[in-house]
């Protein structure tokens, strides 16, 4: 099944500062459409073709992901909603509240951008580009930040879903998420800020993924980068055994301060470390929509200090910086 909701984006960059995008991106899409499409694709874009148009009495996009409320529908339509939303479970990123529905997903994004956006420059007319951006949580409250336009990047096509299903309640034209992986992005020199979180410790080759990161920057832009870190030194970096927190895909894990090293060695200027923080079991937790293990599950039991592993407890900083 074809979707076409790439298009529009096409139009809007050909005449923007990314229209060399257009050189490669819409062949990879192409190609992902024919070749790459997920098992369950057909049939998420059947549910998403069932959810029904409804009027947003409101939309909030400054201290939370909110488009309309209960009583814009009735009891029949809220269930619908509900129910099709479910499908696209495990809801893993959010929250999101559309018509009263709460769609309570088992990380509290919201508290990583409390933690993030004070310490950014304004997002006011600045192009975005968010790598690995999930369900596009984050995508949404940069928007709420009047952000000119917001692009995502993340290879996961249930992530997908869910961003277009949350976007058919608020369908504006200046947020985008692409199924393309970072190393599939050409050096588009172009974004004002660049988001990367909770992906650099999922890279195999991290001084590639920062290079590629910096390739996406206009001259002066921001980078703000988020990722699991450890105590310790310049030299300090844990590579872990075989899973990390349960996870098989986890590299390596710097101290900030070898980060920072990393980052001047790539060319970043004015690197600031502005926030560290102990992941808690509040914060990522099983919930009626991701009802499977989380992180308490992950944990030592009689340590929340180790992960079930014996390796440090997951500790997260924020790191801004400009090219
Ligand atoms: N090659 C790749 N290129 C781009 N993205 C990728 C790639 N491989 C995996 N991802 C994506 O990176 C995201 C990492 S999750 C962070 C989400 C959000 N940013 C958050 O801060 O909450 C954190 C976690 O799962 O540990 C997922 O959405 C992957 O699909």
């Amino acid at each position: 099944m074809a979707v076409t909701w790439f298009n529009d984006f096409y139009k809007q960059i050909a005449d923007s500062p990314l229209s060399h995008w257009l050189e490669v991106l819409p062949a990879q899409i192409a190609l992902w459409q024919k070749e790459q499409l997920h098992g369950d694709f057909n049939k998420w874009v059947k549910l998403l073709g069932k959810l029904p148009t409804t009027t947003p009495s409101s939309i909030n996009l400054k201290d939370k992901v909110e488009f309309g409320q209960l009583s814009d529908i009735n009891d029949y339509t809220q269930r619908q909603i509900s129910g099709l939303l479910k499908q696209f479970a495990p809801w893993r990123k959010g929250p999101f509240h559309l018509h009263g529905i709460h769609i309570d997903t088992e990380w509290r994004s919201d508290w990583k951008w409390n933690r993030v956006q004070p310490h950014i420059q304004p997002l006011k007319d600045r192009l975005v580009l968010d790598v690995g951006c999930g369900s596009g949580y984050h995508m949404w409250r940069m928007l709420g930040e009047k952000a000119k336009m917001v692009v995502g990047a993340d290879p996961s096509q249930l992530f997908l879903m869910q961003f277009q299903a949350i976007k058919h309640f608020n369908p504006v034209p200046n947020i985008h998420l692409l199924p393309i992986g970072v190393e599939q992005l050409p050096a588009l020199k172009a974004f004002d800020t660049v988001f990367s979180m909770g992906v650099l410790y999922h890279r195999r080759s991290p001084i590639d993924f920062l290079y590629q990161l910096k390739n996406q920057l206009r001259k002066g832009g921001e980078l703000v980068l988020e990722t699991l870190v450890v105590e310790g030194d310049e030299h300090t970096v844990l590579m872990a055994g075989e899973r990390y927190a349960q996870m098989r895909n986890v590299w390596y894990l710097p101290s900030t301060a070898a980060l920072t090293v990393w980052m001047q060695r790539v060319g970043f200027k004015n690197i600031k470390v502005v926030d560290i923080a102990k992941t808690t079991i509040e914060e990522q937790r099983a919930t009626e929509w991701m009802d499977s293990q989380s992180l308490v599950d992950f944990l030592d039991p009689t340590d929340h200090s180790k992960t079930i592993e014996g390796y440090p407890a997951p500790l997260r900083a924020v790191i801004v910086a400009e090219v």
